[in-house]
């Protein structure tokens, strides 16, 4: 089972998450999406893909803060699990993406292995973010289907 955790403020991570998943089960591969992730879960999965936007001066959105921020108050042992970013912003802030980073950092931190770079998305330059990001995708299908 593959875990998509969004962290969104108005609508944009969710709809690419859907869009994701939709490819995702095109390809037999078993999914599932949350905007509440608890920990109980997603333990059980093998790969989590976090889609996030970053808001406020580079904060992450406000329904993910609580997981993530338990993830490091807990000290909770990630080692074993792999994890994917995509991140959306826009770049006409100095803080672009920054809610990927610091999530990045935090899980990183925890043990998690992250299975490719972060996948930054403009927003601000894109009019269909979801596009750019399914082509990223495709070529990682096979290594997110090993995965599942
Ligand atoms: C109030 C506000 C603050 C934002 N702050 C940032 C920021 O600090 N860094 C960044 O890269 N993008 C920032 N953005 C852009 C959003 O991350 C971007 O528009 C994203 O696509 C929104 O996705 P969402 O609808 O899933 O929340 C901000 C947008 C808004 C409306």
């Amino acid at each position: 089972m593959i875990e998509l955790i969004v962290g969104t403020e108005t609508g944009t991570a969710e709809y690419v998450a859907d869009e994701v998943l939709e490819l995702l089960e095109a390809n037999e591969i078993e999914s599932r999406a949350t905007l509440e992730p608890e920990l109980e879960l997603l333990s059980t999965s093998n790969l989590w893909i976090i889609i996030t936007s970053t808001h406020g001066a580079g904060d992450i959105p406000n329904n993910l803060q609580p997981f993530i921020q338990s993830l490091t108050d807990n000290q909770t042992d990630l080692c074993g699990k792999k994890a994917m970013i995509i991140s959306l912003g826009d770049s006409s802030y100095d803080t672009y993406c920054q809610a990927g980073t610091k999530i990045k950092d935090q899980l990183l931190a925890l043990g998690i292995e992250l299975i490719t770079p972060i996948f930054q998305v403009d927003a601000m330059n894109e009019e269909m973010p979801e596009d750019l990001v399914m082509e990223w995708l495709a070529d990682l299908l096979p290594l997110i289907s090993s995965l599942n």
